[in-house]
């Protein structure tokens, strides 16, 4: 069955169908990890989005039970060359296409994905479609349909929990805003015997307060963090007297929060190997990335904020810090997944962070 991937300036890719045979339209955006394609299906920061993979072979391992970073996937579309109808590894409980198909996504196989990701990196990234499977459509009614369809502005509402829930432990009461949560951050906080309870993005400071975290913690999320205007104002009340640790969106957020800007970089940052210099240990590390969006670097001159981390890259923001409030963050992805855990540690640095606090409370107090 065929289908086609029509970018915002008309450029077409004919390809095979596989997964849902549904149509899609999203910001298309590459990945370039090697591996790791359960947990990039998987992470709600893509929702809205149509993601390639740069590795040309996309399935071989199958999908397994054990990796998923949401069990609802919300990423809008799959582009790959090659998919594998055949996975080959003992962890494997079935094929992507039956994942794909079982979660409403669709992909396209056998386009030139080297071709697109150079049109995306020198075009920046753009809109596209993807068509409903075998259907005879003509390249002018699917740029109308493009143009007739808004972009998404709730998406962190479209996957952030309802309600909040409890994971317990016996250690530190943290409080998780879950603005799209992958749940490696979870599980690198219940590792540490953290007695969390995940609240919705919107819960008040109030709310959140009345549940005397020892810190909190802001997760990743998808779509422009000025799309959530209430969780801005929330992190401004919770900032000064608890400690707080914000990752990718909650990164964002925080920045936002203390007055510094966020700007959309021209195709962002997403793969398995990003190296990111941190001012304060002199170290370089390499992270695992998925964001369209970074703080500028020049705003934060004016606010309380120090910048800790810079991509080598391309000289972003990676990272920053409170001058006065126990309050970091960072724009790549510590819990890994996909990707290398060298930046694991900085679960450990909240935890030291909260220690710290309560100390200097008890020497005030
Ligand atoms: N992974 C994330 O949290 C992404 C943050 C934001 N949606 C961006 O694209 O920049």
């Amino acid at each position: 069955m065929k289908r086609l991937l029509i970018l915002e300036d008309g450029t077409i890719f004919e390809g095979q169908a596989f997964g849902s045979s549904e149509e899609s339209i999203g910001e298309v955006v590459f990945n370039t990890g090697m591996t790791g394609y359960q947990e990039t299906l998987s992470d709600p920061s893509y929702c809205g989005q149509i993601v390639t993979m740069t590795y040309p072979l996309i399935g071989n391992y199958g999908i397994n039970k054990d990796d998923f970073e949401t069990i609802n996937p919300a990423i809008f579309g799959f582009v790959v060359k090659e998919y594998c109808e055949t996975p080959s590894n003992f962890r494997s409980d079935e094929s992507l296409d039956t994942f794909l198909k079982a979660n409403d996504i669709p992909g396209i196989a056998g386009i030139d994905t080297r071709k697109l990701t150079k049109i995306l990196r020198k075009h920046g990234t753009m809109r596209g479609i993807l068509t409903k499977a075998n259907e005879n459509i003509s390249v002018e009614e699917g740029l109308s349909k493009l143009k007739n369809k808004e972009p998404l502005t709730d998406q962190v509402a479209r996957v952030s929990t309802m309600k909040p829930y409890v994971a317990p432990g016996r250690g530190y009461r943290i409080v998780l805003v879950d603005f799209g949560m992958k749940h490696g951050i979870l599980r690198e906080l219940t590792k540490r015997d953290c007695h969390v309870t995940v609240v919705p993005y919107n819960y008040s400071a109030d709310n959140i307060l009345r549940l005397k975290p020892d810190g909190i913690m802001l997760t990743n999320g998808p779509g422009n963090p000025k799309n959530v205007p209430e969780s801005i104002e929330m992190i401004k009340k919770v900032i000064p007297s608890i400690p707080t640790f914000g990752i990718c969106l909650g990164h964002q957020l925080l920045a936002l929060a203390c007055g510094a800007n966020t700007d959309k970089l021209k195709f962002g940052h997403r793969g398995s190997n990003h190296p990111v210099y941190d001012f304060e240990t002199k170290r370089a590390y390499l992270t695992s990335q998925n964001h369209g969006y970074a703080v500028t670097e020049d705003s934060i001159k004016s606010t309380e904020l120090e910048l800790t981390q810079v991509a080598l890259n391309d000289k972003t923001v990676e990272g920053v810090k409170h001058s006065k409030y126990p309050a970091f963050s960072v724009q790549y992805h510590p819990e890994a997944s996909p990707g290398p855990d060298d930046t694991n540690y900085l679960f450990d640095k909240f935890i030291d962070t909260i220690t710290t606090f309560k100390a200097t409370l008890k020497e005030e107090a």
